[in-house]
């Protein structure tokens, strides 16, 4: 089966600080990228650069703050960014070149089955006829609490809908510095990463530069995302010719994530990534253990609490007594019901309560989000 590369390019590797698009930027990945179809992978762009590419030509001096005008730029500059990847595109391969194709996504998309679907069956159709799939974020319809904001969180989703070989999320850094070294010039690169730890999470800051959003925090949650669904990421900079194909091959610039996990099947990436939930189940650690380590269903005896006034169907989220977030589940019970019933055996419960399923999220049902 042919590998798919998903790779992610920010804003402060394709615009400038005052705005507009980096053309040599674009002409040098689009090189690195066709270096990897011609190598036979599946290649797959998620890039910003929208709102970068646009504020100025749109009449705004510095890049724009209010939703409003960031989604004017962002329609100039979408256009501006698709033709120069267009332009760049046609200098490769045979019979007018790569042929780019432009796919704009908004966090709802994932939400509702039937158009994620059809998302992802014109992708592979794309990639099907060897195009290039160019995404970004729909910006001009993605209202403001919905929003993915940075493009790494949407990386890493996309990576997971196509069960990517690896997930490159290319910055203007060489990796995860134990501290920004934009702060501190000491610090010191990861290398390799297999667990997101709240140590990691520490090291991460915001964004460095004045058109880059997310920082690096936005990128390790990203990773985290990824390694859940089984695809290794990768975290770090190309910058010269080669440097594109070495960081697929596991020896770039910049810090590996690994992963053991397998991949997961739509509707668990569903229930992990896009579904909403209702409120809370606070669970003791012989439930932690028993949904993490044990493949089991939850039942009321390891539940301490509840938060949150959900529906037997709904979607929760458990977390352990250190508040940490270990999974998402389809809860079976009217929260009601699970406060009457928390820490009390099976026996009691069915003595106590007629219930259609006694745990209270089954394991199919489930989902770890704990690294
Ligand atoms: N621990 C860290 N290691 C490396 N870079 C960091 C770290 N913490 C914060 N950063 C900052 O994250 C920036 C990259 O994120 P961002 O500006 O959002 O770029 P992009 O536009 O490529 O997404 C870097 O320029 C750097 O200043
Ligand atoms: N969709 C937006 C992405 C916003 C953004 O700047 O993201 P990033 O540079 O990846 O942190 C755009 O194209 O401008």
């Amino acid at each position: 089966m042919t590998e798919t590369i998903v790779v992610k390019i920010g804003s402060s590797s394709l615009t400038s600080d005052e705005g507009g698009i980096n053309r040599e930027r674009i002409s040098f990945f689009s090189n690195e990228l066709a270096a990897l179809h011609e190598a036979g992978y599946q290649v797959i762009l998620v890039t910003s650069g929208a709102v970068a590419a646009g504020f100025r030509r749109i009449g705004y001096a510095a890049r724009p703050k209010l939703i409003h005008e960031k989604q004017a730029a962002a329609a100039v500059g979408q256009a501006l960014l698709m033709q120069a990847y267009q332009e760049a595109f046609a200098a490769f391969g045979e019979s007018g070149g790569i042929a780019a194709a432009q796919i704009l996504l908004t966090r709802a998309d994932f939400s509702n089955r039937k158009r994620i679907q059809n998302a992802l069956m014109t992708v592979e159709e794309l990639l099907h006829q060897r195009a290039v799939p160019i995404i970004n974020e729909n910006d001009t319809v993605a209202t403001d609490e919905l929003k993915f904001g940075d493009n790494d969180t949407l990386s890493a989703l996309v990576a997971n809908l196509v069960k990517a070989k690896r997930l490159i999320i290319l910055t203007d850094m060489d990796g995860l510095y134990s501290e920004d070294p934009r702060n501190n010039p000491n610090a010191v690169r990861i290398e390799r990463v297999d667990q997101i730890s709240d140590e990691i999470l520490s090291f991460a800051g915001g964004s460095g530069s004045s058109v880059g959003t997310g920082g690096m925090r936005s990128k390790i949650e990203a990773a985290r995302i990824s390694m859940r669904g089984g695809i290794p990421a990768f975290i770090g900079r190309v910058c010269e010719p080669g440097d594109m194909k070495l960081a697929v091959d596991g020896i770039g610039k910049g810090t590996y994530f690994d992963t053991s996990m397998h991949n997961l099947p739509m509707k668990k990436q569903w229930l992990g990534f896009h579904s909403f939930p209702q409120g809370r189940i606070v669970v003791d650690e012989g439930a932690q253990r028993a949904l993490l380590d044990g493949g089991k269903s939850l039942l009321p005896v390891g539940i301490r609490s509840i938060e949150g006034d959900f529906h037997s169907g709904d979607v929760v989220e458990v977390i352990n007594e250190q508040e940490q977030i270990l999974g998402r589940g389809v809860v079976n019970y009217e929260a009601w019901q699970i406060q009457a019933v928390a820490g009390l055996s099976t026996e009691e419960v069915k003595r106590r309560m007629e219930v259609v399923r006694i745990e209270v999220i089954h394991r199919d049902e489930w989902v770890t989000l704990k690294s």
